[in-house]
């Protein structure tokens, strides 16, 4: 049983190899100081390398000194019951525990190609991870199991089991990965993923995105940050390469990732393509500091020149640049439901702000995807997604812009991402836009949506996303 009133929970955060839900959370740990930040201040090191050092620490599962204890802000949780239990129906109160116990969180391990990774998918398997993508050859790639749309409900399980960094890397040094800056060749051709090298005309590893699970809450240890030396993993929500996935991006395509920052969907697009162009747009200078050392952190600088880092409001992109986009991402500021529960510091005063802030967000998202709408060519893709459940922000949003947006058109993602992938996610039933006028275009008319829940086992989420094809 859940206690709520006054319940609190150990809060680990991972802002360096940055699941999409620890952000919040980081800043608060941020407040607490430790004696190795005072230590490692007054031998003089710089703010930059202190915050470094911090996120680092702050990741690290064995620093328990990262960890702080952050109550539910009840008032946010009232909030939530009430619109989700209207909105989700039976479906909340599974989802409503695992938001509520981080413990049980998963997390997935999205493989850098731009480093040798044998060794790693080797260590990952000893683990008890699997990939979450079937690979590209793999026969498996076509044949989906099916599996109904919702799972029966396990236990929970309220214990993450953190594995240390030397536990599972221990000769991490003797592991090569290529440095930033080098063209890959011979050193590297050790590894079988870095054989294809000298086969082809392009320099790096074919395309391919490769994310490893654990059924469990296993959590794999947060590369630490070496100099000179790429990271060769990032640690995300694994739902979070679903709207990567519905964008479909080709060799050679012009891509907009609207709102970019801290850049984990960035990372897993150059994972899987090789866009012409990839521009990354943050419009918080801190956040696209941020998102420009994820990519310097996991990208060759040789790639730089299709990889451009803007800090402009994404509410202009569809004057200043209509037209010029292949595929655009955008992925939205929002209410993001896993930390908000836990922004009780500053106690009731700041879950009313954030209630404000949730009211006021839908606007700011209508207009971030009118805009990618306006940047995209006519026959290109936009994909909008959230990290949220809430109505208003996702369906809302999508049906109130299609309706306004003349040659906008909803695509369907069933076959391209529910099928193949309803084995791994727990998707909420459909909502179509026509369904309760024309009960009879229910089979042809796609949702207006995925909405990607948590579920217990399957604690990926909350992620909603939605692909409209622009037609004219
Ligand atoms: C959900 S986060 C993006 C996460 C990112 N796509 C990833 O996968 O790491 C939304 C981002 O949008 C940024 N943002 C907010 N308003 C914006 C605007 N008007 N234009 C561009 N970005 C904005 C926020 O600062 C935030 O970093």
């Amino acid at each position: 049983m859940l206690r709520r009133l006054g319940s609190s929970r150990l809060l680990s955060c991972n802002l360096s190899s940055g699941p999409d839900h620890g952000q919040e959370l980081s800043r608060e740990t941020r407040k607490v100081p430790t004696k190795q930040f005072q230590r490692r201040w007054s031998r003089g090191l710089d703010s930059a390398a202190y915050k470094r050092w911090e996120l680092r620490k702050c990741s690290d599962p064995r620093s328990r000194r990262a960890l702080v204890l952050s109550p539910v802000c009840n008032l946010i949780l009232d909030h939530f019951d009430k619109q989700y239990t209207e909105e989700l129906g039976p479906i909340w109160p599974s989802t409503r525990a695992v938001l509520l116990n981080p413990g049980c969180w998963q997390y997935g391990v999205m493989l850098n190609r731009f480093t040798s990774v044998s060794e790693l998918k080797r260590r990952l398997q000893g683990h008890g991870f699997t990939p979450l993508l079937p690979h590209p050859n793999s026969p498996s790639a076509v044949s989906p199991a099916p599996t109904p749309h919702l799972p029966p409900t396990p236990q929970i399980h309220s214990s993450q089991h953190h594995l240390s960094f030397t536990e599972t890397f221990p000769n991490y040094a003797d592991i090569s990965l290529p440095q930033p800056n080098a063209v890959i060749s011979q050193p590297y051709s050790l590894d079988d993923s870095l054989h294809q090298l000298n086969t082809g005309p392009h320099p790096f590893p074919s395309p391919s995105l490769q994310c490893f699970i654990h059924p469990s809450a296993v959590r794999f240890p947060s590369p630490p940050h070496r100099q000179g030396q790429l990271k060769p993993y990032y640690l995300l929500n694994a739902a979070s390469l679903l709207p990567v996935l519905a964008l479909g991006v080709k060799d050679g395509d012009r891509v907009l990732d609207l709102c970019s920052a801290p850049g984990g969907k960035a990372l897993a697009i150059i994972q899987a393509a090789n866009p012409a162009l990839l521009c990354c747009n943050e419009v918080d200078p801190h956040r696209r500091d941020w998102l420009a050392k994820t990519l310097e952190s996991f990208i060759p600088q040789s790639l730089s020149s299709a990889i451009t880092v803007s800090n402009q409001d994404g509410r202009i992109f569809g004057q200043t640049e209509a037209g010029m986009y292949d595929k655009v991402l955008v992925d939205a500021p929002c209410s993001n439901d896993r930390s908000w529960l836990f922004s009780s510091g500053g106690g009731e005063q700041r879950g009313c702000l954030r209630l404000k802030e949730r009211a006021r967000l839908p606007t700011l998202q209508m207009e971030l995807l009118r805009s990618a709408l306006a940047a995209v060519r006519p026959g290109g893709v936009v994909v909008y997604s959230t990290c949220t459940l809430s109505r208003s922000e996702n369906q809302d949003v999508v049906k109130a812009v299609l309706n306004t947006f003349p040659g906008a058109e909803l695509d369907d993602l069933e076959e391209e991402v529910v099928l193949p992938l309803q084995q791994h996610f727990t998707f909420a039933p459909p909502c179509r836009p026509h369904a309760l006028l024309s009960p009879t275009l229910l089979g042809h008319t796609p949702s207006c949506g995925l909405l990607v829940v948590p579920h217990p086992g399957q604690t990926w989420g909350p992620m909603f996303l939605s692909r409209i094809k622009r037609t004219h």
